[in-house]
């Protein structure tokens, strides 16, 4: 069986005393599960002082020696303070040890490998040290030395082999106890058994790294930072945390040279499956940064980043500059060295490349590699520069930002400004200043003004029209609750309608406008909507319309939707689509396909993710149903209720939806998929109340025809009277997907039984629900109540988009 692992990893800042390694033993209890992997540095400043002692060692004198038993003291101290009597006592006895053995290390020869093995201590001694403090706590833990698996050849920025660590990963983790593993980041081997190191940064790839050739789910990284900010909060104080980052903008951010988040790290995500999580370890509350995979959406700007130092390269071409130009940038990259941001000026033949200081020398030896190659006939170095950007997908494509960003440096020694080729970033160079007031203003002015999300809705029919009226009531109060500004941007019916951009209220809005309804035409207006989010709004029972799901998903368009046609369409197209809006980062919210308002599917959701098992959903689920066999008792006329129950708004647009079954099967196929079972609607047996020369009358006819129902519910009720019950339209399906609809008899003391009129009942057996099922009862049709629950959904929508 194969395990879900998550990766933890905690930095040398998470790990510098011993309050903070009790810090990290509590996140552990509390955010980890047996079998995840927790990848540690070294505690504190310890790698700094071995680097210190190796060169101490260097020197003649005693220095080094005092500085490792230093070291040694300030290690023995975190196990006295961590770990009682009898542990502390063989870890101690180990550290004895090793204080000889780096001793003897340091008085031989140093080279690279063994000043390596030297350094590999300090990620030793915290693995050591947690999976023991982990223990004491009755967290069942081991450690693992990672040069066991992680297999690497010496160079300054190493690379893991995934292909020859995989196997060795597997193996060394089957032969450890099903328990939390405490695994050392940093270290490698080589394939002379040697200690690499995986240098500048290298501590959080080996965790994401980790996390791809162990298959694992997730990895949090930990430390004193809750995630990725808006800009840097040192900075901008109103710096907000971004809750979600695409990882091809988290990696636009790390290339213009952000410290926040290193390239490095960010590689392995590409070829696995985890996302990454950024956490704060002393405040694990405060919120974190989530990157994923999915694709970004382009609504430009999300981050302010600057680079305080930058260094101008400017290289002259003897010809053939643009060629030259691209061909001698496309090398740089191919070796890693592509600037942060470029200008080609063809006029003077000139190329402008910015680079942080540290990247400089490198990037010049790769240049002198190639000049002649590519006729690079001089190449000058200039310095005092500083880099502002904003990073977001679609970025240089949003007229306000642009304009915004120009015009903040207005006033500035501007030297060039680059958009990058995918969109993600927005750079300008300018002559050193202090950054600081220019990164407030602009962030200010970017991200002070609302975010405006656009509403079209399909449907102002007899639920259509009731949220419309809604919407005007809570619109202002919604806006000024979520700090957004929402814009009616679209009104159709089957036939017609029209989109306005122009911010039209509901009472404004006039069918004068309308044109008809061309889907390729509304497509391609919407696709262009200038809101910073779109929701489409289906308040339609039509199935045509839900065949565009899809393609709304595919643009990025959030969906709320009464309709229930998608929600039970075929299996495959139904996961489709939640991995199609999932894939864009959009919602799907459909709150009132079952239930109309009733919490129906979050109870469900709530009950799976709190660990509960649900063993099996029944009731009545229709309103409509519900209604007509709560009023009948054989002195109306069936029909004559029925036309009510049409009257009042209770029915489906064509009432044989309801009496066939055909709607509540769909219902209970939704809420069989929301609690997890994978199902189609021909799987759910149904008895449809409809008789044959009924079902295939237009609307209008079967209206006029309907008092072919009287009979044979009149004999129905009497035959459940003779026995002293009363007739229900029930819906069950158990967890194993044993599923049907139909009209039963039940006792007259059944819960089922003794509703009031249009009520619907869910009642749900779990593992924790089990002798007295969970019962949701209430109104579960009719215009209030169902507008009511496409409020809530866009409720939810408002807190998402904000
Ligand atoms: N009536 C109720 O209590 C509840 C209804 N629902 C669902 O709400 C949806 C709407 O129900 P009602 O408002 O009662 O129906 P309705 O028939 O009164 O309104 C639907 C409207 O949608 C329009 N329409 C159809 N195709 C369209 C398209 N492609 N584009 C634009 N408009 C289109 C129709 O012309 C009609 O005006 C249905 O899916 C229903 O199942 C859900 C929960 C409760
Ligand atoms: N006709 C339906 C309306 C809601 O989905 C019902 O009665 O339940």
């Amino acid at each position: 069986m194969s395990v879900t692992r998550h990766v933890h990893k905690f930095g040398g800042s998470s790990l510098a005393d011993a309050d903070c390694f009790k810090r990290v033993a509590a996140i552990v209890q509390e955010h980890s599960q047996k079998q995840d992997l927790i990848v540690v540095s070294a505690a504190g400043k310890t790698t700094n002082r071995l680097l210190n002692i190796i060169e101490l060692a260097k020197q003649a004198d005693n220095a080094a020696a005092e500085a490792l038993a230093a070291l040694i003291d300030f290690q023995s101290k975190l196990v006295t303070d961590l770990l009682s009597e009898a542990p502390a006592q063989l870890i101690l006895s180990e550290l004895d040890n090793e204080h000889r053995q780096i001793a003897a290390v340091l008085e031989g020869e140093l080279d690279v490998f063994n000043g390596n093995e030297v350094l590999s201590f300090g990620e030793r001694w915290s693995a050591r040290l947690l999976a023991a403090l982990l223990c004491e706590r009755d967290c069942q833990a081991d450690w693992l030395d990672s040069r066991q698996f992680f297999k690497a050849e010496y160079a300054t920025q190493p690379q893991v082999d995934a292909e020859q660590s995989a196997p060795l990963l597997a193996k060394c983790l089957a032969e450890k106890a099903a328990c939390r593993i405490v695994v050392t980041g940093f270290i490698c081997s080589d394939s002379q058994q040697r200690t690499v190191t995986l240098g500048r940064n290298g501590s959080d790839y080996s965790a994401t790294e980790l996390a791809a050739l162990a298959d694992a789910v997730s990895t949090t990284i930990w430390s004193d930072v809750a995630g990725i900010y808006s800009a840097d909060p040192r900075l901008v104080k109103e710096a907000f945390l971004l809750e979600n980052l695409a990882l091809s903008e988290a990696y636009e951010l790390s290339r213009i040279g952000s410290s926040v988040l290193h390239a490095r790290t960010l590689e392995p995500l590409a070829r696995s499956r985890q996302k990454v999580s950024l956490r704060c370890s002393y405040a694990p509350a405060s919120g974190q940064t989530v990157i994923h995979r999915k694709a970004a959406k382009s609504n430009g700007a999300k981050i302010v980043s600057s680079v305080d130092d930058i260094v101008l390269l400017e290289l002259s071409f003897q010809q053939d500059f643009l060629n030259n130009a691209n061909a001698l940038l496309a090398r740089l990259g191919e070796h890693q060295m592509a600037p942060i941001t470029r200008h080609k000026h063809a006029e003077s033949a000139s190329l402008r490349m910015a680079y942080t200081p540290e990247r400089v020398a490198e990037a010049l030896t790769i240049i002198d590699q190639f000049a002649a190659e590519f006729a690079v006939t001089e190449v000058a170095k200039k310095q005092g520069y500083s880099l502002l950007a904003l990073v977001g997908a679609g970025v240089s494509e949003q007229p306000r930002q642009c304009y915004l960003f120009f015009q903040q440096l207005a006033e500035q020694a501007l030297e060039f400004i680059h958009s990058s080729e995918d969109k993600l970033s927005l750079c300008a160079v300018v002559r050193r200043v202090t950054l600081d007031p220019l990164l407030i203003a602009l962030h200010q002015q970017l991200f002070k003004q609302k975010r405006r999300l656009g509403l079209v809705v399909f449907g102002k029919g007899n639920i259509g029209s009731q949220w419309l009226q809604l919407f005007s009531q809570q619109q202002a109060k919604l806006e000024q609750q979520h700090q957004l500004e929402l814009h009616l941007a679209g009104v159709f019916s089957s036939q017609a309608g029209h989109i306005d951009f122009s911010g039209v209220s509901v009472e404004q809005w006039s069918e004068q406008g309308d044109t008809p309804l061309i889907w390729p035409e509304v497509m391609d207006k919407l696709k262009h909507h200038p809101y910073d989010e779109l929701a489409i709004l289906d308040i339609t029972a039509s199935e045509s319309l839900s065949a565009y799901y899809a393609e709304f998903a595919r643009h990025g368009f959030h969906l709320i939707t009464a309709n229930k046609h998608a929600g039970a369409s075929a299996q495959a197209n139904y996961a489709a689509l939640q991995q199609a809006f999932s894939d864009h980062s959009s919602l799907w919210l459909s709150n009132a396909t079952v239930g109309a308002g009733l919490p129906v599917q979050k109870s469900i959701q709530d009950l799976l993710d709190s660990g509960d098992q649900i063993h099996s959903i029944s009731g009545i689920f229709s309103g409509t149903l519900s209604w007509l066999f709560q009023q009948y008792d054989g002195s109306v006329p069936f029909s004559e209720l029925l036309n009510d129950a049409l009257n009042q708004g209770l029915t489906e647009p064509d009432p044989r939806e309801d009496l066939s079954g055909n709607d509540v099967q769909r219902k209970l196929l939704i809420l069989a998929r929301e609690a997890g079972l994978t199902m189609d609607l021909q799987d759910i047996q149904l008895r449809s109340l409809v008789p044959d020369s009924l079902a295939q009358l237009t609307v209008d006819e079967f209206l006029d025809a309907m008092s072919e129902l009287d009979e044979p519910m009149l004999q129905a009720y009497k035959d459940a009277q003779r026995q002293g019950k009363v007739i229900r339209f029930l819906a069950r399906v158990d967890h194993q997907g044993q599923a049907e609809v139909r009209l039963t008899s039940v006792s007259e003391h059944h819960p089922f039984a003794n509703l009031k009129p249009c009520d619907n009942v869910f009642a749900i057996e779990s593992a924790w629900y089990k002798q007295n099922p969970l019962l949701i009862q209430g109104p579960g049709a009719g215009r209030e109540v169902t507008a009511g629950a496409i409020q809530a959904d866009l409720v939810t929508l408002c807190k998402y988009v904000r």
